[in-house]
This record gives C-alpha cells, sequence and structure tokens, in this order.
C-alpha cells in the first residue's frame, strides 16, 4: 500500500452509515472541506449535529449503489457487513472507497494523524493493528510538540524566499540544510535573525 497526499477540497464524499464511524470520518472530511452526503436509516446526534451546522445532505434510508454515483470517495460505514461488501462490490474500479469494517475490500484506509503545522505524520498498520496505530500516534504528539508549528511556518517562508535568490544552487542548498538546525525550531529569535539576514542576500 502507497500512502498518497490528497486534496479532498470540494469532493464529493458519499458516507453510507450514520452512526460512530461516519462521524469519525466525517470530521476529518470535514476539516479538509469535502462535501459530505449521509445515506442511512438512522443518524446519530453527532451526525446530525455536523450535517446541521454544515448544510451536509442526509438521506434517511438504506444506501443503494445509485448513491455513490458522483462520488469521489465513498465510505461504507454501515455496521451491516453484508450491505458493506455487497456495496463495495458495485462500485466502478476508478472510484475512491473506504470499508471500515473490512479494510481489504476497499481500496482506501485512513492512518492516525498528527499535524504540527506544514508537517503531517501519518501512521498505518495497514489494518493489522488499529491499537498499535493509536499508540504510535500518541507517542508522536508527545515527540512532535507544538514548536514544530512556527518551525515548518518558517521553514516554507524562507524555501519560498531562498528559492528567488539570484545565488548559485549549491549555496541555496547549504542556506536550506542549515534551516535544520535545532536552534531555529526552539528559539523564536533565531528564526528572526536568519530571516532578517535572508532578506540582504
Ligand atoms: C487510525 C484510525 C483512523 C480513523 O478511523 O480515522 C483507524 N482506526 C482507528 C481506530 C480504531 N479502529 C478500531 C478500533 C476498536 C478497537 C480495536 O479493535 O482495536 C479503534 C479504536 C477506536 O475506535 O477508538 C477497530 C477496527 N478498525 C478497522 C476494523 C476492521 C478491519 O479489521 O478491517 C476494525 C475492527 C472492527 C470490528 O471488528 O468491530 C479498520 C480500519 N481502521 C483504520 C483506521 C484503517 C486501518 C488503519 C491501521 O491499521 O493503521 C481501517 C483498515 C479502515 C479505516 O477505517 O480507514 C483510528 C485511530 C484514530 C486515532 O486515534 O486518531
Ligand atoms: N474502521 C474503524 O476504525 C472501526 C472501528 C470500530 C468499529 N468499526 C466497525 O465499523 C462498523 C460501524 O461501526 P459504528 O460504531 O459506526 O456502528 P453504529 O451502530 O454506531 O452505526 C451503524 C450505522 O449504520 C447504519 N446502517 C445500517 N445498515 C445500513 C445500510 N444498509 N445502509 C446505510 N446505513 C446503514 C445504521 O443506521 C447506523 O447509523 C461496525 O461494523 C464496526 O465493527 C470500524
Amino acid at each position: 500500500m502507497q500512502p498518497l497526499i490528497i486534496n479532498l477540497k470540494g469532493k464529493k464524499v458519499v458516507i453510507a452509515g450514520g452512526g460512530r464511524i461516519a462521524a469519525r470520518k466525517a470530521k476529518v472530511l470535514d476539516a479538509e472541506e469535502a462535501e459530505i452526503t449521509f445515506v442511512s436509516p438512522a443518524f446519530s446526534e453527532e451526525v446530525l449535529e455536523l450535517a446541521r451546522k454544515k448544510g451536509y445532505l442526509l438521506i434517511s434510508r438504506k444506501a443503494h449503489t445509485s448513491d455513490f454515483q458522483e462520488a469521489f470517495l465513498v465510505i461504507l460505514a454501515t455496521n451491516d457487513r453484508e450491505a458493506n461488501k455487497t456495496l463495495v462490490r458495485s462500485l466502478p474500479p476508478y472510484q475512491l472507497s473506504c470499508v471500515v469494517d473490512e479494510g481489504g475490500e476497499g481500496n482506501v484506509t485512513f492512518p492516525a494523524t498528527v499535524r504540527r503545522g506544514h508537517l503531517q505524520v501519518a501512521v498505518t498498520s495497514n489494518g493489522a493493528s488499529p491499537k498499535l496505530t493509536r499508540k504510535l500516534k500518541q507517542e508522536l504528539e508527545q515527540q512532535f510538540e507544538q514548536s514544530w508549528e512556527p518551525y515548518t511556518e518558517f521553514l516554507a517562508q524562507s524555501r519560498e524566499l531562498i528559492k528567488h535568490l539570484q545565488i548559485p544552487l549549491q549555496e541555496k542548498n547549504e542556506l536550506l540544510l542549515e534551516l535544520l538546525d535545532e536552534r531555529y525550531r526552539l528559539d523564536k529569535k533565531a528564526r528572526q535573525g536568519k530571516w532578517n539576514k535572508l532578506q540582504y542576500l
């Protein structure tokens, strides 16, 4: 399995199911600004509230294959094994699909992620142990504490500036490498000083 970083902004995502797992996936997709539709005979309070707040469509019945026609990504999150299995088999091979109770039946699984500014660390166990994935995520949350947020912003801005400097490529690479020194992450003043120097190159 190959991780891909995917832009879901404005993409149609159809979720079959309206329970705990449907809500958990929807929260992640909502943060990515996807356009979500839920199809389910019943919806949890959490799903109802998210749909109300964001104007997401709720279709109150069992899911049919035709519900997924325009979807970029399909999430099969019903608690009915047979329904998830039949629905995923009916999808065309080019559609992205996540089957939450039998990961191997779809072509997409969700990793656990830790985000700090521009940095994102994703963990997967390929379905072997979601508990291990969760544990590693918690360890990464400790390792990558808040300092990484302003630091990755500094790296992004500095790189943009360095890219456009009229200096030899080798010098650009040396400058970019130097920014990886720990003091720039740990010390705001060091960042500020470096940023000021870069302006005059
Ligand atoms: C990472 C995370 C992201 C997310 O969900 O967004 C995620 N599962 C999380 C939690 C979690 N999952 C499960 C429990 C209950 C405890 C337990 O059983 O351990 C808990 C804990 C909880 O719910 O609190 C059980 C479970 N999970 C799957 C199955 C079915 C199967 O075996 O295929 C079953 C058995 C169901 C059953 O039989 O009842 C399948 C999948 N779960 C995945 C992702 C994908 C593989 C990722 C990987 O392996 O790394 C995959 C393949 C598909 C998918 O869902 O994308 C999220 C952590 C979020 C976080 O903490 O940030
Ligand atoms: N992937 C994961 O991380 C993970 C974690 C735990 C459990 N699970 C599995 O995910 C599944 C869902 O779990 P849950 O906690 O959200 O269950 P839940 O009972 O909270 O919700 C199930 C939802 O599916 C709906 N539903 C049932 N049949 C349907 C159909 N034919 N079409 C559309 N909707 C239908 C129900 O109305 C309900 O809203 C379970 O099979 C569970 O074993 C997955």
